[in-house]
Order: C-alpha cells, then sequence, then structure tokens
C-alpha cells in the first residue's frame, strides 16, 4: 500500500513529459552556424518536429507574455533567458504535438539549461549535433541574414559569441564526455553539410542496402 501511495504522488508531481518519454535531439552551434537551416533538412527527411528555442522565445515576445519584455531584452543582449522561462516554452510545445521525435535547435546553451531539463523533464537525448564553423564565417552569415532580428547587428553578435565560448561550448564539452556529441562540419556549403547531417540520421541497415 505504502509503495503504491507513494508511486502514484511521484507521477502526479513529474512532468507529463515522463510519461510521453518523447525521443530528443539536441542541435548546437555557434550563432550563424546554420542549425536552424539544417534543422528544416532534417524534418523534411527524417520525419522529426523542430523546436528552436530562439524561435519559441521570440514568439513568446509577439504574444504579449508578461514575461515578454524581459526576453526581449535579454534577446537584445545575447544573454541567456532563465531556463524555467524556455523549458515552460519546451515542453508545451512537445506535448502539443503528436510527434515522438524532435530536434531541439538552441538549448541547452548552458548548464542551467541543461541540468534544468534533465531534472524536469526527465529526458535525456539521443545524441547531440554539434555544428562546427569559424566566428568569421558564423559572423558574416548572421550580418546577412536579414530576418529583422533584433540580435543580428556586430555589437549583439560579439556579445552572443562570447557567451557562446564561454557558456555553450561547455556544454558541448559534457556531452562530449558521455560520447554523444556528432560534431560537424559547418564551415560547408548548404548541400554538404546536410550530406554529412544525413548520414547521422540514416540507419545502419539503410545504408547497408543503399
Ligand atoms: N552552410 C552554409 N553556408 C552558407 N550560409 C549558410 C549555411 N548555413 C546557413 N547559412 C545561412 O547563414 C544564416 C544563418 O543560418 P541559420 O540556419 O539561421 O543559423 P543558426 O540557426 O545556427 O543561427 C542564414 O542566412 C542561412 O541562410
Ligand atoms: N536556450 C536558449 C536559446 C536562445 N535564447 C536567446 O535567444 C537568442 C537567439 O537564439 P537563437 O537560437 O534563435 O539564435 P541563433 O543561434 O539561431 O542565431 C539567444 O542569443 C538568447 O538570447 C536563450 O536565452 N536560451
Ligand atoms: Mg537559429
Amino acid at each position: 500500500m505504502g509503495t503504491v501511495v507513494e508511486a502514484s504522488s511521484k507521477e502526479a508531481s513529474g512532468s507529463s513529459l515522463s510519461q510521453k518519454k518523447p525521443k530528443v535531439v539536441f542541435v548546437l552551434g555557434g550563432p550563424g552556424s546554420g542549425k536552424g537551416t539544417q534543422c528544416a533538412n532534417i524534418v523534411e527527411h527524417f520525419g522529426y518536429t523542430h523546436l528552436s528555442a530562439g524561435d519559441l522565445l521570440r514568439a513568446e515576445i509577439k504574444s504579449g507574455s508578461e514575461n515578454g519584455t524581459m526576453i526581449q531584452n535579454m534577446i537584445k543582449e545575447g544573454k541567456i533567458v532563465p531556463s524555467e522561462v524556455t523549458i515552460k516554452l519546451l515542453e508545451k510545445a512537445i506535448l502539443e504535438n503528436e510527434n515522438d521525435k524532435f530536434l531541439i535547435d538552441g538549448f541547452p546553451r548552458n548548464e542551467e539549461n541543461r541540468a534544468a531539463f534533465e531534472s524536469v523533464t526527465g529526458i535525456t537525448p539521443e545524441f547531440v549535433l554539434y555544428f562546427d564553423c569559424p566566428q568569421e564565417e558564423m559572423e558574416k552569415r548572421l550580418l546577412s541574414r536579414n530576418q529583422g532580428r533584433e540580435d543580428d547587428n556586430i555589437d549583439t553578435i560579439r556579445k552572443r559569441f562570447k557567451v557562446f565560448l564561454e557558456s555553450s561550448l561547455p556544454v558541448i564539452e559534457y556531452y562530449n564526455s558521455k560520447e554523444k556529441v556528432r560534431k560537424i562540419d559547418a564551415a560547408k556549403p548548404v548541400e554538404e553539410v546536410f550530406k554529412t547531417v544525413k548520414a547521422l540520421f540514416t540507419p545502419v541497415v539503410d545504408k547497408a542496402a543503399a
């Protein structure tokens, strides 16, 4: 009896994501490394749902939410929004979607993101795609992205690079120590990068048949 009560109360307090148990791939890399571009390709070929943490935060600003101004100020400064906010948005998006395979793009971006996501959702990623790209190339891409983003100006871009080096690279190193990182040379043209990405998502059995 005691055990039953304990089990059910544990379930009630846990995230409902622990019941859904989705398959998650984290997509990481510096600003402008091509995360969003490659995620669109993966979605088309492999049936994943793409969730960009940055897109979810920008939608939250647009929706006029009470956190909107705080999020907008942090994005303008290239800072990382508190995990609580971003994780709630990710959880909601995963639960609202029928798919069970998700590409989570631009998250976790620091140790706080990583640890909080793991403890709140109980999810560990299948693997981590890491788009490795020289800073000069990323800067060039961001300055010609033309999506009207308030953070694609040289001042904010420099701040974002610093945050990437100081806070996001350690997360990639953490997953590397767990042998979860698939590092990709992201400086090549889009199609070439996708060839490498495709190989990582194609099951070994399909490769043998091809
Ligand atoms: N391999 C590539 N070579 C050249 N330009 C690219 C490449 N991948 C993406 N881009 C362009 O660079 C910009 C940033 O790409 P994006 O996918 O938004 O990167 P991220 O999500 O990592 O910031 C976009 O304008 C995109 O069209
Ligand atoms: N996990 C995350 C992801 C993005 N963000 C914020 O959103 C901004 C834009 O993120 P993004 O992923 O859309 O940017 P790109 O790397 O795609 O250029 C970041 O610079 C952060 O200010 C965050 O706070 N936490
Ligand atoms: Mg992006």
